[in-house]
């Protein structure tokens, strides 16, 4: 079997995705149409060559344009639904999926409008492809506190749906720390909890994470190579890190591929998974970011088996799910 073969064989979970990235400039266009919205662009190749970013910041700005077009519970379906063909063609079996609510309820659209849309897609998911997903709501860092706990109390009534809350968007002057009463509220309320720390951020901003936040998994989290301490305690908890290649490539997090200090921090014994982050955007979903580490890093296929099964470990599923999900990737040759 080559590396491509095995990683297009392998199950997979996914567990770093924001649905707001998973917007194909395709499909852009057709719901911009249908919604009588416009865009600033003319064409799929105009909206190709604005993707080019040089730092996070970069990113967003035309990420949350994109969102822009969204505002029926229909576009909210037809966005995860399209991302879950992928998922499908690719082998992944399990999604974890961040969404941003505020993106939209501060457009005047209805929480209840996404969260209905999205689910409806989950719930097709997994009777129609056989795919498990959760929600995870994402709270946006360059925003306030309290329009984050406006944002929790929104989310209340949809509890049952939502697995897990999360912290996106700008890092950089918005470390975890800002969010601490928000993120304590949701513990208490029986949220798992995660942050996107470590990405542009120092690794001050994962220690946060770790102790102020408390989360379950760090989003990112490369940049807590810097510091050796961090590294121990991500060992020894057992931290997972949800690190994505190519975003890490397209925002400028890294120059190049080869290197990309994945591979040093599984060797080291951290808990590393592979994800796409805003696939749409960045080239590739998750098969995509597998490939490209394995020829730039010359993955063995042990690693690229030991990534596949830590995405099981560090999913919200089941210990029955996680032992099930690992012995058949220890069934693949
Ligand atoms: N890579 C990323 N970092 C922070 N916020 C995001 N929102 C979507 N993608 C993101
Ligand atoms: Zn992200």
């Amino acid at each position: 079997m080559t590396q491509n073969e095995l990683i297009q064989a392998l199950p997979k979970a996914e567990l770093h995705v924001h649905i707001e990235g998973t917007f194909e400039p395709e499909l852009m266009f057709a719901i911009a149409q249908r919604n009588g919205v416009a865009i600033p662009y003319q064409n799929i190749d105009e909206v190709k060559a604005a993707y080019q970013f040089h730092n996070l910041q970069s990113f967003l700005d035309i990420y949350y344009a994109g969102a822009n077009v969204l505002l029926q519970q229909q576009d909210f379906y037809d966005l995860a639904w399209a991302y879950f063909e992928r998922c499908a063609a690719d082998r992944v079996v399990h999604t974890e999926i961040f969404f941003d609510p505020q993106t939209h309820t501060d457009r005047g659209v209805a929480f209840a409008t996404v969260i209905n849309g999205l689910q409806a897609a989950c719930d097709d998911a997994k009777s129609k492809l056989g795919i498990s997903s959760h929600l995870i709501m994402s709270f946006l860092r360059h925003l306030s506190e309290e329009a984050a706990f406006a944002t929790l109390e929104q989310a209340l009534p949809y509890q049952s749906q939502i697995i897990a809350v999360g912290l996106d968007s700008s890092e950089l002057g918005h470390p975890p720390s800002k969010f601490a009463r928000v993120f304590a509220k949701a513990r208490e309320l029986g949220f798992l909890v995660v942050a996107h720390a470590g990405e542009e951020g120092p690794p001050e901003y994962v220690w946060e994470a770790l102790d102020v936040l408390k989360v379950n998994r760090i989003d990112h989290g490369v940049r807590a190579e810097e510091d050796a301490h961090l590294m121990q305690r991500l060992i020894a908890d057992k931290m997972p890190l949800t690190v994505c290649p190519l975003s890490n490539l397209k925002l400028c997090v890294v120059n190049d591929m080869a290197q990309h200090n994945i591979q040093r921090l599984l060797k080291q014994g951290v808990q590393v998974t592979v994800n796409s982050d805003d696939p749409a955007y960045f080239g590739g979903y998750v098969n995509a970011n597998f490939t490209t580490i394995a020829e730039a890093l010359q993955l063995s296929a042990d690693e690229i088996k030991q990534l596949a099964a830590n995405s099981f470990e560090s999913a919200f599923i089941s210990a029955e799910d996680k032992q099930y999900w690992l012995q058949q990737i220890a069934a693949i040759a």
